[in-house]
């Protein structure tokens, strides 16, 4: 066991990013959803920028990209349900778990550890893609980023998900690719673990100082 996992009874992870490269598949829903708009696709080396904070901030950079200013609240509002509808009917088709995710879940699972998945994506897209994988009976609460009021950076889902497991925030550790995952962590009262592989706004995650960093989720194993 990787020594940041010393008196851990929780362990919350990120899903975009850290669990699964799904930009390939996001950036085919906001491509088709732009295009639908008759505005030019993106392509996924920008809107792997652009993952983090949900699917609304996404579809609002796209269309501020686009069209290089603010959406309108009406226009936004159908672009994101267009994306929806598009992600929703392929969430899966070219997404894949990076290395190291299975033998990590399998080896937590295996050792006791109670794991809680806290992403901000929309819930409804969860299931699907741990499905997809056969990784959903690992986790013993999924929570998306319209799950609760707030969503990470918020600590609300990381304080909610130990309160529901009976673990003290102190016990938590967070795992994530992005600020948002280690702001939400910290502020939570949780330990945090980063992944340099994932989406970060094209930044190093290293700049959030996260308490530690693994390559590969193997390593935590
Ligand atoms: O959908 C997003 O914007 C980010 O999702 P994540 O929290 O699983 O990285
Ligand atoms: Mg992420």
């Amino acid at each position: 066991m990787h020594p940041l996992l010393a008196d851990i009874r929780l362990v919350a992870f990120d899903l975009d990013g850290t669990l699964v490269d799904s930009v390939p598949d996001l950036a085919a829903a906001v491509d088709a959803a732009l295009r639908d708009q008759g505005l030019a696709a993106p392509g996924e080396a920008r809107v792997r920028d652009w993952v983090g904070n949900g699917s609304r901030v996404l579809m609002e950079r796209a269309l501020h990209d686009a069209v290089g200013q603010s959406p309108s609240d009406a226009r936004l509002e159908a672009v994101h349900a267009a994306f929806l509808v598009h992600y929703g009917r392929a969430p899966c088709e070219r997404t894949r778990l990076y290395p190291g995710v299975r033998p990590a879940l399998d080896g937590l699972r295996d050792a006791g550890l109670p794991l809680v998945l806290v992403t901000n994506k929309p819930a409804a897209f969860i299931a699907p893609i741990l499905e997809r994988f056969g990784l959903a009976a690992h986790f013993a609460l999924c929570l998306g980023g319209d799950s609760l009021p707030r969503r990470k950076p918020d600590p609300l889902p990381l304080i909610h998900a130990a309160s529901r497991l009976a673990v003290a925030p102190r016990h938590g550790l967070m795992v994530g690719d992005s600020r948002h995952d280690i702001a939400a962590g910290r502020a939570a009262g949780f330990r945090t673990l980063a992944v340099p592989y994932g989406y970060n706004h094209g930044e190093p995650v290293s700049l959030s100082r996260p308490d530690g960093t693994v390559e590969s989720l193997a390593e935590l194993v």
